[in-house]
């Protein structure tokens, strides 16, 4: 290691040094930063992304702290992977600026990329060799010593819950299990940020569980934590902060209570009539006016928005309007994202 930074392995260890200053490993994928936790850490200012005639996005403004989870939250095509491999130094901004761990992304994206753990959307492993080598060989990438990376690799096994896999092909590995190894990949190289591409799309609800207790630990750790996902309950389980995006601009950005309180009720009822279609459910719905805050409409079923659901479903029935079947529940980030879009998550 002799000449390189011990903190992101880099050959121009001189250059690391002022931005690295204080800062010490205490466990794998585990640093102290020698700055306070509220240091911004990325920061975006009308950012856009232009393929040819078509902008992906549309002048996006973002400030990212360290140590903080950042969520980017909606549906296919909304511009959030594009977003992230411009902080990832993979893709350059059209236009607009982007400091990513106090480096210029446009200049400076090697120094960049030497500190961030990338967990991309497709699963890149090398499938023919062991689980075990995939991250000792990713590890030479970075320029790791060999001891040092085989070191890593057990713990980064033992993080993810690995280790009794580490001598299987990754071929034979779960949808789950690769992703784990994925993630520990990206932690090869003890990165200060972690970006993850929608991290449990096509896991099964256990499996999904186990991915999010990983991340959140890893949180604790003070690693940030970037990740896009279309799974509002994804958002609000991991994310203290995040921007819905649709469209290539950002509708609204907060935690995941500020932004239910800013945008929706507390309550929602979900009243469903069999048979009936969108005509008729329109004529029911105005018979429903001044029930709640507010009403909508959706293909299927009719949402009240209200602070008061029980008080709702009896001013329902008291109107003698009997649904088919009542759901009483606490709002969500799809219920913003359905206020702010007027159209679902997952369409
Ligand atoms: N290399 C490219 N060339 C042309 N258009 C692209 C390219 N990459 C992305 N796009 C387009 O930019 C838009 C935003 O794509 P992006 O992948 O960022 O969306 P997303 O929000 O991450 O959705 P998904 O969940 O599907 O990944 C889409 O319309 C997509 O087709």
């Amino acid at each position: 290691m002799r000449g390189r930074c011990e903190v992101c392995a880099s050959r121009r260890r001189a250059a690391c040094d002022a931005t690295h200053i204080g800062m010490r490993t205490v466990g794998p994928g585990n640093y102290v930063p020698s700055v306070s936790d509220d240091q911004l850490l990325i920061s975006a200012r009308n950012l856009v992304k232009r393929y040819g005639e078509f902008t992906a996005v549309k002048g996006v403004d973002l400030s990212i702290n360290r140590g903080q989870a950042f969520g980017f939250l909606g549906p296919n095509g909304a511009g959030k992977s594009t977003t992230m491999r411009m902080i990832g130094c993979v893709s350059e901004p059209s236009d607009g600026e982007l400091t990513v761990l106090g480096h210029d992304a446009r200049t400076q994206g090697a120094a960049i990329r030497a500190r961030l753990g990338v967990v991309p959307q497709e699963d890149t492993l090398d499938t023919e060799i062991t689980v075990y080598e995939n991250l000792v060989i990713y590890a030479r990438y970075f320029g790791i010593p060999y001891k040092t990376a085989r070191a890593r690799a057990t713990e980064l096994l033992e993080f993810v819950r690995l280790s009794d896999r580490a001598d299987v092909k990754v071929e034979d590995l779960s949808g789950g299990m690769k992703r784990r190894l994925t993630i520990a990949r990206a932690l090869v190289n003890e990165p200060d940020v972690i970006m993850l591409d929608e991290p449990t799309t096509g896991l099964d609800p256990q499996a999904r569980h186990l991915v999010w207790e990983r991340l959140f630990r890893l949180k604790q750790q003070g690693i940030t934590i970037i990740l896009t996902t279309h799974y509002m309950d994804e958002a609000e389980q991991l994310c203290d902060r995040l921007v819905i995006m649709d469209g290539g601009v950002i509708a609204s950005e907060g935690s995941p209570r500020e932004l239910i309180d800013r945008h929706v009720t507390r309550e929602v009822v979900e009243l469903r009539f069999n048979g009936k279609h969108t005509d008729e459910l329109d004529d029911v719905a105005d018979k429903l006016v001044g029930i709640s805050a507010d009403v909508e409409t959706l293909p299927d079923r009719i949402l009240l928005y209200t602070d008061t659901a029980d008080v709702a479903v009896a001013e329902v029935h008291d109107r003698r309007i009997e649904p088919s079947s009542v759901l009483e529940r606490r709002a969500t980030l799809e219920d913003v994202f359905l206020r702010l879009t007027g159209r679902s998550l997952i369409e």
